[in-house]
Parts: structure tokens; C-alpha cells; sequence
């Protein structure tokens, strides 16, 4: 709802009241037509404020109605008449305002910021577009191409650029209700003519034609198939080169595509999704809002490579002191200048001071002694965790919190290596680790839910996105990347080019496709890994049998580049080639090419055509195929939890929602179908062969995906 009161005799104040954000519902719609019938109708009312509750002013749309029957005030006349009132309107801005937010903003005669307030136009962020004339203010207020960059975005702007921009006309460290009080003050009788948006004239760049060519390039480039970002170039386009009624028009069209799309949908469920990974829970019944976490003042790192490096600076970022121990002398001193640079970046791009004294380095195990949590990062290896963890048993205080950054290993066993395993989880970073936003933490059976809140709430401070999730080999986002990388191998063998399988995912919407990818993080470490599995035999064996492993189809492809010393970029050479070793560009190599072909006709198998669709087919549904069987399993608590991890640490396309939301939109009936059909055609590959689970949910009815905890419970209560 919204409150209407008189203040300081004759200004109106409105105050929108729809706790926690202050979204723009249909009761909050109606309440706010409502409060400014009344201040105009008041004759003692000479000019108006509109502000938000508690500190935020306003959300945006209430992203919950979408998708249901829409009743209220639409937003667009609404705003339309506080811009057309005879009274000065003045917005007072705290917190957020975004979206519908910044659009009931800029509908109002003037805008009065507090210095710590963040705004923009962040629909596109939710597949669709500023369509409460926000395309058609915006431009005309700050000009075409601020307008294209900030819409386009959806990026948050701080007070400081709003008012460099224009779209605020002052900027407040006091009580942003007081100061638009005193603006509305000030404003009052003053004519009105020249501070309605919608009348301006749209600034017209020289040659329009030009400039939205560029950036429609630019944004389907940016965009990997997000439809949004180009409705976006289109509403703008409008904008400048349509009057402004016909402009809203064209706003309202696009808004029309837009709103009942797939991905707006996708977006809108990764948008709640994220939000809801943080109210975890763990099989032993253990909640978020029943564990208690413990405050963690000062951490530790252990092993200074890559991750460590990256943990360290992220941890310091956060405000934590750290200390970060290497033992070995070459690694230890190049650690030391890495992560001293990668922190005076870091902050210049911020405008802060580099947090450099956070950071004590020591050579010495010991000095973690009064730490109240240890991120060990040592080499991916068991036997040297397992040391460093009855180490660190025996080192440090009373009740530290030990964490691996494990990518797959047993976080149970390391666990069982200490006298306290209940204070012992992982916490699976992504490289770089003072970048990447996702966190896996890992709980095993004896993990306590004060551990695994501690760590949740530490990943938090951090910036990341953290997903709890239970012990297993690879985790979530790992385990599920072993069936879609070997079905990328086995296409190869089949007849398919990394080209074509690459393609493929890049159209779907990969940043990278599989080879690409996997040159970029080196086709050593899964070599290694498999080496440790007892999975590679050396050498080009041929026949039938050299292509199983363990009772089961295993392509040895990879393995037979990594003899040839072809590791990926870093060597020059990997699935592509490359100019010289670190180069990124990826180019046609036609050795690969004679490669497969030598290799096809050892093996006997006649290579044979094959299309985008059983590219993706088979490498995606093979992934979500073991993403139920993960949900089956109970090693994440529901889909959200595993489609946050692929989005964010596995460049899954928001768009899409992540896998499981993915199989939703497809079909479960038509996932299982498929499934079915390319293990009748491949019965020496198990992950194709359809999880119980998906069989279960298909036969009740293929529920959607937010009902799927619920319908795995009941699935679960029935056996
Ligand atoms: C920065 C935030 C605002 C706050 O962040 P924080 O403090 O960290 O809190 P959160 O945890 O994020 O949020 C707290 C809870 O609030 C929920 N929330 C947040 N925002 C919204 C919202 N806008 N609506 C509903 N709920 C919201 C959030 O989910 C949390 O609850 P829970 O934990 O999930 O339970 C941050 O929250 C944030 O960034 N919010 C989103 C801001 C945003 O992007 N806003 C834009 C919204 S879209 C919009 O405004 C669009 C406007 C254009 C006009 C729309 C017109 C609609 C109808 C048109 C129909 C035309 C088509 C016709 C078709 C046909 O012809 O048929």
C-alpha cells in the first residue's frame, strides 16, 4: 500500500509501504493513485514527495505477479499522471530504486538521492525490458547512448554517477525524506514545463542509423542468445526516432514478446532461486534459520597456489584478517607479490585503498595457531590434505572451523583425519577464486549445521553466492560435468568435430563450448584425475575393448592428446591449436582432424553425420540425467540449488535457468524419451540410462519445477 500525509504544512508526502522492498504490486499501485488523487485534491498541498519505507524506495514491479492474472492500476498511466500533475512531484531516493522503481522516479518533476543509493533499469536482468516508459525517459533525459549502455545492463548506477548522469538532481548524506522535503519546498508554484521527461525532445545522435547498428551488434555478441538485451536496442531506437507516444508504443510491443517468453521466465526463476539457495538444508533436518553460525574474525589459508592466492585476496576483501601460509620458498615469494597485485587491482577498480595489511604471510604452519577458520588449499591430492588436516588438528585453537577447497575428494575422509570432524566442511571455490561468485559448501555426515552456517554466512561476506550441498565425489557441479564431457568425447569418435560439438553449445547459449573449455582449464587435470582412477592405459591399443574402462564405454581420446604433450592453450596446441602456448584465440587444427580420422579407423568405427540436436541432446541431458540422480540422492535439497551452481560457476545461459529448469521447460516426458532412446542406442554408457527419479516424476505428471522438493519428498515417503 501507500501512505498519504501532510508535512511541513504543505507537502504531500507518499510513502510506499510493501515491506521488504516496496515492490510495485497491484495493492501498492492502487495506493499510490489513490495517495496522489489525494494530494492534488488538497488544496493545502502545494508540491508532493514520494518516498519508500524502511529505507529502500522501491524494488520495482512485483516480480510475483508476473506470470499470473495482473489486476490493479497498470503502472504506465499511473506514472503518466504524476508527470502530468499541475503540482511538483519530487522523488526521494534511499536504498534502491530500480526498475518500476526508477521508472515511477523518473516520472515525477524532480529527483533527490541519498549519496548511498543505488538505481537502475534492471529489467533486462529479468528478460524483459524498462516497460513503464523507461526507454523513452531515460534517452531523453541522459541521452542515447548512457541510456543504451544503462538499459542494455541493467546496471546499478551509484548517486554519485546518477547525478553526472542527470537522472538525479541532487545528492544527500542527510535524511533523503527531510532534504525532498525542502526541495518540494522550494519548488513549489514553480512552473512545471520544463521538467516533464516525456515532453524533452530525444537528443538524435548524428547518424542513428549507424550507432544502433554498433551497439545491436555489440549487444547480440554480449547476449548469447538472451532475446532481451535486443528488445531493449529496439525500445531505445524508438525513442529516437519516434515521437515520444508512438515511442511507448514500440515499448509496449516489445513488452508483449518479452513478458510471456521462455527466458523471461528462465530469469525470473534464477532471480528467486539465488535467493532461495540461501535458506539451505541438510537431510539431518538442519535449517538456516535453526543453525546458529559462529562469527569468523580471522581465517587462514593454506598452499599459495592459484586458489589459494584467490581465496586469500577475497577473504581480505572481505574485511577478515588472514594468514597465509606456503611452505615452499619459490611459491611462497612469487605468492606474496601475485596476491599483493591482484588486491591493488582489485581495489583501483573499486576506488578503495588495497586492503595490503590485512594479510600476514608465514612460511610456518604454526602461525594459524589462533585462527578461527582454515581454508586449506594445498595441491588436489589426498595424501597431502590428509597430512595438512592432522596438522591443523592438533595446531589450532579450540573449535577452528577446518574447510577444504576440494574439487571432488572426500570431504568425510579428510574429516575423519582430525579430532573434530563435526567443525570440518569444503568449500569448493571456482578459479579465480577472488572473481568467480559461486561457493559449494560442502557438508559431510558428520559435518555439524553450525559448521556449514558458518561457512554459508562467511561465503556471503565474500561476495559469493553459496550453495550447500551434501558430500559425494564432484559434488554437484562436478559430478554432473563427467557425463557431459564424455558424451562430448564419444560424439568425436562418432564422427562429430570439436567445431561442431562447440557450436552447438555455444548456440545454446556456453560462453565456451566442451573443447573449448577444456583447453582454457588444460586437459592435464582431468588426465591426472583419470590416472588416479586406474582409468588410462597408454598408447593407441585398438579394437573394441581399448575403448572400455572398468566394465563400461570410456573414450580415450583425451588421454592420447595429453601423451602428445597437447595440454590445451597452455601448450599451444589442445582440441585447437593456438598461435603460441597462453594464446586465447581458438583456430581449426588439421592435425586434430587426421587425428580422429587414424583414430576412427583403428577402432573400426565409420564415422557418420550428425546434427546440433544430438549434440545437445546428448551432452545436456546426459548432464541433467545425473543431476537427478543428485537430487535423488539428496546430495543437493532441490533443483534451485543445482541450477544456481551451473549458472554461476559452469557459464550455464541465465536465460535458460539452469539445467533442471531447463529439462522443465523441455518436458520431462520428452527428456526421459530421449534418454531412453539414446541408451537403447548406447547401453555401454550408464549415464544415459534414465533415473529413476526423472521415470517417478514423469509418472506423476511431470510436476513444475518449484513443486519438485515437494513431490520428491512425497516420492521418498512412498518407498
Ligand atoms: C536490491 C534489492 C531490491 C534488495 O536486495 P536485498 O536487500 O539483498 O534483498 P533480497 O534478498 O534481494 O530481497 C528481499 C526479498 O524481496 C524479494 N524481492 C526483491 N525485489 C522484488 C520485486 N521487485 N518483486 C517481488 N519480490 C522482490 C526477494 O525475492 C526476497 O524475497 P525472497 O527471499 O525471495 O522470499 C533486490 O531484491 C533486487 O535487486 N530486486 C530486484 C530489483 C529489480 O530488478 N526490479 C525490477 C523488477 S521488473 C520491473 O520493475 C518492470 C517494470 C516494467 C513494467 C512492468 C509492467 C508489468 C506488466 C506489463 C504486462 C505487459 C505485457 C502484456 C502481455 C499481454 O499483452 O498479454
Amino acid at each position: 500500500m501507500a501512505q498519504f500525509t501532510r508535512v511541513s504544512r504543505s507537502v504531500g508526502l507518499i510513502t510506499l509501504q510493501n515491506p521488504p522492498v516496496n515492490a510495485l504490486s497491484a495493492v501498492t499501485r492502487q495506493g499510490i493513485v489513490d495517495a496522489v488523487k489525494s494530494a492534488l485534491g488538497d488544496p493545502k498541498v502545494k508540491s508532493v514527495v514520494i518516498c519508500g519505507q524502511n529505507g529502500i524506495f522501491c524494488g520495482g514491479a512485483d516480480i510475483k505477479e508476473f506470470g499470473t492474472n495482473i489486476t490493479g492500476p497498470p503502472l504506465v498511466p499511473m506514472i503518466h499522471a504524476i508527470e502530468a500533475s499541475n503540482k511538483p512531484v519530487v522523488a526521494a531516493i534511499e536504498g534502491s530504486a530500480f526498475g518500476g522503481g526508477l521508472e515511477l522516479a523518473l516520472g515525477c518533476h524532480y529527483r533527490v538521492a541519498h549519496s548511498k543509493a543505488k538505481l537502475g533499469l534492471t529489467e533486462v536482468t529479468l528478460g524483459l525490458l524498462p516497460a513503464a516508459g523507461g526507454t523513452q525517459r531515460l534517452p531523453r533525459l541522459i541521452g542515447v547512448p548512457a541510456a543504451l549502455n544503462l538499459i542494455t545492463t541493467g546496471r546499478h548506477v551509484t548517486a554519485a554517477e546518477a547525478l553526472q548522469l542527470g537522472i538525479v538532481d541532487q545528492v544527500t548524506d542527510h535524511n533523503t525524506v527531510d532534504e525532498a522535503v525542502k526541495f518540494a519546498l522550494s519548488v513549489a508554484g514553480k512552473s512545471l514545463d520544463a521538467r516533464r521527461i516525456s515532453t524533452y525532445p530525444c537528443p538524435r545522435p548524428s547518424d542513428v542509423d549507424a550507432l544502433f547498428e554498433e551497439v545491436m551488434q555489440k549487444v547480440r555478441q554480449s547476449a548469447r542468445g538472451a532475446i532481451a538485451p535486443i528488445a531493449c536496442v529496439q525500445a531505445v531506437r524508438a525513442a529516437a526516432t519516434l515521437p515520444y507516444s508512438q515511442g511507448m508504443e514500440r515499448e509496449q510491443e516489445l513488452m508483449a514478446t518479452l513478458f510471456t517468453s521462455g527466458q523471461a521466465r528462465a530469469l525470473q526463476y534464477c532471480f528467486f532461486a539465488q535467493r532461495a539457495v540461501g535458506r539451505w538444508s541438510m537431510p539431518s533436518g538442519a535449517r538456516w534459520d535453526t543453525s546458529k553460525p559462529r562469527s569468523i574474525r580471522k581465517a587462514a589459508v593454506i598452499g599459495l597456489g592459484t586458489m589459494g592466492r584467490g581465496i586469500a585476496v577475497a577473504l581480505a576483501q572481505a574485511g577478515l584478517s588472514v594468514v597465509a601460509v606456503e611452505t615452499q620458498e619459490k611459491q611462497f615469494t612469487e605468492a606474496k607479490k601475485m596476491v599483493s597485485g591482484m588486491m591493488e587491482r582489485g581495489a583501483k577498480r573499486r576506488g578503495t585503498a588495497p586492503p595490503l595489511d590485512k594479510i600476514t604471510y608465514s612460511q610456518n604452519i604454526q602461525a594459524v595457531a589462533d585462527v578461527d577458520l582454515v581454508i586449506e588449499a594445498v595441491f588436489e591430492d589426498m595424501a597431502l590434505k590428509e597430512k595438512v588436516f592432522q596438522q591443523l588438528s592438533t595446531i589450532c585453537k579450540q573449535g577452528t572451523f577446518l574447510c577444504t577447497n576440494t574439487s571432488a575428494l572426500d570431504v568425510d575422509h579428510l574429516a575423519s583425519q582430525t579430532r573434530n570432524p563435526e567443525l570440518v566442511v569444503g568449500m569448493h571455490f571456482f578459479a579465480p577464486a577472488h572473481v568467480m561468485k559461486l561457493l559449494e559448501v560442502v557438508y559431510g555426515p558428520r559435518s555439524s549445521p553450525q559448521a556449514v552456517a558458518t561457512a554459508m554466512q562467511l561465503g556471503k561476506k565474500m561476495g559469493k553466492v553459496s550453495v550447500a550441498v551434501g558430500n559425494c565425489r564432484g559434488f554437484v557441479g562436478n559430478r554432473m560435468l563427467k557425463p557431459y564431457l564424455e558424451q562430448a568425447l564419444f560424439l568425436l569418435e562418432e564422427g562429430a568435430t570439436p567445431e561442431l560439438v562447440d557450436g552447438a553449445l555455444e548456440e545454446f547459449g556456453f560462453a565456451l563450448g566442451v573443447f573449448k573449455m577444456s583447453d582454457l582449464s588444460g586437459l592435464d587435470v582431468g588426465w591426472k584425475i583419470r590416472k588416479g582412477d586406474g582409468l588410462v592405459e597408454p598408447g593407441l591399443a585398438s579394437g573394441p575393448s581399448a575403448r572400455i574402462r572398468q566394465g563400461r564405454r570410456y573414450s580415450p581420446l583425451g588421454d592420447l592428446l595429453c601423451e602428445q604433450g597437447r595440454f590445451g592453450q597452455k601448450t599451444g596446441q589442445g582440441w585447437y591449436r593456438y598461435d603460441k602456448p597462453g594464446s586465447r584465440v581458438a583456430r581449426y587444427d588439421p592435425w586434430l582432424h587426421s587425428f580422429l580420422e587414424e583414430y576412427r579407423t583403428q577402432h573400426g568405427i565409420v564415422a557418420r553425420r550428425m546434427d546440433q540436436q544430438e549434440v545437445l541432446e546428448r551432452c545436456l541431458y546426459a548432464l541433467i540425467n545425473e543431476g537427478f540422480r543428485i537430487l535423488e540422492d539428496g546430495i543437493a535439497a532441490g533443483p534451485e540449488d543445482i541450477d544456481i551452481i551451473y549458472v554461476f560457476g559452469y557459464s550455464w545461459p541465465r536465460h535458460r535457468g539452469g539445467p533442471m529448469f531447463y529439462a522443465s521447460m523441455v518436458g520431462l516426458a520428452k527428456v526421459l524419451k530421449r534418454l531412453e532412446h539414446y541408451h537403447q542406442a548406447h547401453p555401454d554408457i550408464p549415464y544415459m540410462q534414465p533415473c529413476n527419479l526423472l521415470r517417478r516424476l514423469v509418472a506423476s505428471g511431470s510436476p513444475p519445477v518449484h513443486k519438485w522438493k515437494e513431490a520428491i519428498k512425497k516420492l521418498r515417503s512412498q518407498l
